[in-house]
C-alpha cells in the first residue's frame, strides 16, 4: 500500500471529498473503492495522456464497474470547446449511458475542467472522479470544482460549479510530464505563497531547484501544501462570492494572454507566471506592497523557467480582453493584489494605471 496524504475539503449537503495523493495511486484498488455504484464508468481522458494511463485506469475500474469505456479527446487548450464537450455527450447518449454513469477525468486541467462541464450537465448531473496527470491539475484545477470550457472572447466562460466526488494525485503520473508543463504547474503552486502563506512561498524559493529536478517527496509536498490551501479557501467561498478570488491571483492578465493569442500558444501557468508579475507590480504602484516584493517574485519566476515579459499586445488590446474578465464589475477592471506577504484582496484598478503597468513591462 503506497504512503498517502488526504487533504480534505469541508462542503456542506454531504458534499466534501478527500484529495488523496500519493506514489503508485492509480494502481492501487482502494483509490476505486467506495465510490458511488453504477452499471458504467467512463474515463474522459486525450490523445496524449490516455495511451499512457487509460489502461491501467480501466483495468482497476473494471473490478469496481461492470463496464468501463474510454473517450479519447484532441489534446491542447484550444480543444477546450464545445466540440470536445460534444464528443463526450455524443459517446455517453450514443450508448445510451444511464444518469448513475461515473465520469473519470484521466489527465491534465483542460481534461478535468471539461469532464467536469460534462458530467455536471449530461443528464442535469452525473458523479465524477478528477484522476489529475499533471503537476498543475493536481495542484489546483482538480480541486475545488470549477468546470469550464473556453469562448473565443473569454476564458472559461461557460461553466458550473461542480464538485468531483473524490481526487485521485499519482505523483508517479508526473513522470512523464514534459519539462515545460512541469515548469508551468509551478506557477500555480507559487501563486499560494504571496496569497496565503508567506512561510510556503520561503519553502518553494528554497526547495525550487528540488522541485525543478522532481524529487517526489519534495513535489508531494507541494502538491500536498497547495491542496491544502486551496481546500481551506474553497471550504469557506465555495461560488466566489468574496475569499475565493484570491485564486485568481496573476490570472486578469493572464487569461488576457490566453484568449488574446488565441488559446495553446502560451500554457495556462506561463500566463498565470507572468500575470502575477504584473499583479505584484500593481500592487507595488497601489502603495500595498514594497517595490522588492516585485523584484523577489520575478526571480523565483525566472527560476521555474516561467516568462515575465508578457506578450505584445498592446495595451487597448489588453483591457479590450480584461473588460470580460469574471471579476469585472461595472465596466472596472479589478485585479488580486497582494496587501501583505500571504494576505491578497481583489482592488478595482484604473485603466491608465492598467496601462502604465503593461507599459512597462513591455506589453504596449
Ligand atoms: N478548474 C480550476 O480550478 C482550474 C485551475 C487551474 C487551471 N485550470 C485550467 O487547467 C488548464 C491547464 O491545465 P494543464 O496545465 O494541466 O494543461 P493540459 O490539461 O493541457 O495538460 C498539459 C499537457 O500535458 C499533457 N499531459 C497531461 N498529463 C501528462 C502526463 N502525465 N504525461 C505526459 N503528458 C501529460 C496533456 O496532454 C497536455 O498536452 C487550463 O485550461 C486552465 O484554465 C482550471
Ligand atoms: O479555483 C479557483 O477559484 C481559481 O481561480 C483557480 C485558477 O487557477 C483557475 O485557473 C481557474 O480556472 C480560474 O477561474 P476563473 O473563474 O477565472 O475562470
Ligand atoms: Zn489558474
Amino acid at each position: 500500500m503506497p504512503a498517502t496524504d488526504t487533504v480534505h475539503i469541508p462542503l456542506p449537503d454531504d458534499r466534501d471529498y478527500e484529495i488523496r495523493i500519493g506514489a503508485g495511486l492509480l494502481d492501487a484498488p482502494a483509490s476505486w473503492q467506495g465510490l458511488p455504484k453504477a452499471a458504467a464508468a467512463v474515463i474522459v481522458s486525450n490523445e496524449t495522456v490516455a495511451p499512457l494511463y487509460a489502461q491501467r485506469l480501466r483495468e482497476r475500474l473494471l473490478a469496481v464497474y461492470p463496464r468501463v469505456d474510454v473517450v479519447v479527446l484532441p489534446d491542447g487548450e484550444q480543444h477546450k470547446d464545445w466540440a470536445s464537450l460534444n464528443l463526450v455527450f455524443d459517446h455517453l447518449l450514443g450508448q445510451a449511458l444511464d444518469r448513475k454513469t461515473v465520469l473519470f477525468a484521466l489527465g491534465g486541467g483542460v481534461v478535468g475542467d471539461m469532464t467536469g462541464f460534462a458530467a455536471a450537465t449530461y443528464m442535469r448531473g452525473v458523479p465524477f472522479v478528477q484522476v489529475p496527470t499533471t503537476l498543475l491539475a493536481q495542484v489546483d484545477s482538480s480541486v475545488g470544482g470549477k468546470t469550464a470550457i473556453n469562448h473565443p472572447l473569454g476564458k472559461n466562460m461557460l461553466g458550473a460549479f461542480y464538485q468531483p466526488e473524490r481526487v485521485i494525485a499519482d505523483l508517479d503520473t508526473l513522470d512523464t510530464l514534459p519539462d515545460r508543463e512541469l515548469w508551468a504547474g509551478l506557477a500555480e503552486v507559487i501563486k499560494y505563497g504571496p496569497i496565503a502563506d508567506a512561510g510556503f512561498l520561503c519553502w518553494i524559493e528554497d526547495n525550487l531547484d528540488a522541485l525543478l529536478a522532481r524529487d517526489k517527496a519534495v513535489l508531494g509536498y507541494a502538491v500536498r501544501r497547495s491542496c491544502e490551501i486551496k481546500a481551506d479557501v474553497v471550504g469557506q467561498d465555495e461560488k466566489e462570492q468574496g475569499l475565493r478570488a484570491i485564486l485568481n491571483f496573476g490570472h486578469t492578465i493572464g487569461h488576457a494572454i490566453e484568449s488574446g493569442l488565441g488559446y495553446g500558444e502560451w500554457l495556462h501557468g506561463e500566463a498565470v507566471a507572468c500575470g502575477m508579475v504584473l499583479a505584484a507590480d500593481l500592487s507595488h504602484r497601489l502603495g500595498l506592497m514594497p517595490a522588492d516584493f516585485t523584484a523577489r517574485l520575478r526571480t523565483l519566476i525566472e527560476r521555474a523557467g516561467l516568462p515575465v515579459v508578457p506578450p505584445r499586445l498592446g495595451a487597448e488590446r489588453y483591457l479590450q480582453l480584461m473588460r470580460v474578465d469574471k471579476k469585472a464589475e461595472a465596466g472596472a477592471i479589478r485585479f488580486v493584489l497582494i496587501e501583505a506577504l500571504g494576505r491578497a484582496g481583489l482592488h478595482a484598478v484604473p485603466d491608465a494605471l492598467i496601462a502604465d503597468t503593461l507599459a512597462a513591462h513591455g506589453a504596449a
